[in-house]
């Protein structure tokens, strides 16, 4: 058998690259656009001798974390092994040599991914860092007479105004969630807004603009004995007032022939549940969105700005990047600011690097994690007061996938 070598790729490689995609994904010619965002010095492949079997790639957006910042982000994306050549190790190195190679060059102190099955990742670090709801609205549902709903009218815009508007309004309040990205122009091309039918049916997207707000959405056509029974798809819906979220969700809602407004990438806490009449309309299923990993722990937790002072000595294990291994003491100051230094002192919590990941943006919490075992014998005062620390207002959410 011959040795396997993994290594960054060249631009003359990217097609190679498309091709192991492609197969392991079994497609045909979906995603074509998608090998447009993939950049060779930003991509590593396994080599079994001359042949590339295996691939993984990330993109370099910002994210944007609790408290209002952000930091750089590795987000992994496009990852595959020929078939023929799985489960010999290829993965373990490819995401080896990604994870080493953020540390050593001081990369994106965070990466993340979106699972494809859920049993892959959780062994290099990743753990599940935000939920997304799938959410359901049947059409006309009503709100709540209460509901202030500002009166200035959403307009239909055609792509290229909408596009002019979306991208002025979106880095106004890209910080306001955590979990959000930065976007670039291909990023909205390829990403959010691809002009092109959806893979399931859906048609291209359409674009509701409200002077505080846009609804990005794809319609899917749809027919019964009684009529019209179209189902709208939300690709995202962004507003900078409560006034405007009503007034956007009104409009979509009231979309004659739209029997559904469905939104796959929901947060999980989305407040149109507070606005129906009768909150039991709307249908929530929640499943796992980003998947995250700390590259490198003291880098991250100091991005970061947390809910409450804390000082506590955290022990860590780390068996994929050992560098985060060892005793670390995280102290948080009245403002929310972070240092994180190596300590000898005595450990109050002891956690696995999976566990800081899936608290880091404030989907899970350390008090939950504790009720599922995961920290053994930890004293209460000590989880306590890490939950409340780490606690933010608003369920991360990324809306777009990648
Ligand atoms: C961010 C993204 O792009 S997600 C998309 C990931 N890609 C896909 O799902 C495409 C189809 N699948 C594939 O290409 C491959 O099967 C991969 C990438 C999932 C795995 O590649 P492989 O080279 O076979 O993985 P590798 O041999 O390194 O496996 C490492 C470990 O993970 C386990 N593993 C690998 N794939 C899976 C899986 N789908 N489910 C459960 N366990 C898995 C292996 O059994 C092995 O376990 P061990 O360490 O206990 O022995």
């Amino acid at each position: 058998m011959t040795d396997l070598t993994a290594r960054t790729l060249q631009g003359s490689e990217l097609d190679d690259y498309f091709d192991v995609f492609r197969a392991a994904f079994l497609l045909d010619d979906e995603l074509l656009h998608f090998r447009g965002v993939l950049d060779a010095g930003r991509s590593h492949g396994v080599f079994d001798g001359d042949e590339l079997i295996g691939v993984a790639s990330r993109l370099a957006p910002r994210l944007a974390l609790p408290g209002g910042t952000s930091a750089p982000l590795a987000a992994v994306t496009a990852v595959g092994v020929k078939p023929g050549h799985r489960r010999r190790g290829v993965l373990t190195r490819l995401m080896r040599a990604q994870l080493h190679s953020l540390h050593e060059d001081g990369g994106a102190p965070v990466a993340a991914l979106y699972a494809s099955e859920g049993a892959i990742y959780g062994r290099f670090g990743y753990a599940v860092g935000t939920y997304e709801a799938k959410l359901s609205v049947p059409g006309k549902t009503p709100f709540k007479s209460t509901v202030d709903i500002d009166p200035r009218p959403v307009r239909e815009l055609g792509r290229e105004a909408a596009l002019e508007f979306v991208h002025r309004f979106y880095p106004t309040v890209e910080r306001d969630h955590a979990g959000r990205l930065s976007r670039d122009d291909s990023a909205w091309e390829v990403r959010v807004a691809a002009d092109r039918p959806g893979d399931a049916g859906e048609g291209k997207p359409r674009f509701a603009v409200h002077p505080d707000g846009y609804a990005i959405y794809r319609p899917e056509k749809g027919w019964n004995d009684r009529g019209p029974d179209f189902k709208l798809h939300v690709q995202e819906l962004v507003a900078a007032t409560p006034r405007a979220y009503a007034a956007l969700w009104r409009y979509l809602l009231d979309v004659d022939f739209a029997g559904e407004v469905r939104w796959d990438k929901a947060a999980v806490d989305e407040p149109v549940v507070h606005l129906l009449a009768n909150p039991r309309t709307a249908g929530r299923r929640v499943v796992d969105g980003l998947w995250l990993r700390l590259v490198d722990l003291d880098r991250a937790l100091r991005a970061r700005t947390y809910s409450a002072p804390l000082d506590t000595v955290l022990e860590v294990t780390d068996a994929f990047c050992p560098w985060n291994a060892g005793r670390w003491r995280l102290r948080v100051d009245d403002d929310g600011n972070a240092e994180v230094t190596r300590s000898e002192d005595a450990a109050a919590l002891d956690v696995d690097i999976t566990d800081l990941a899936s608290v880091y943006l404030g989907g899970n919490t350390f008090a939950g994690l504790a009720r599922a075992g995961r920290l053994g014998d930890a004293d209460p005062d000590a989880l306590r007061r890490a939950s409340r620390a780490f606690a933010t207002d608003v369920a991360p959410h990324c809306q777009e996938g990648f």
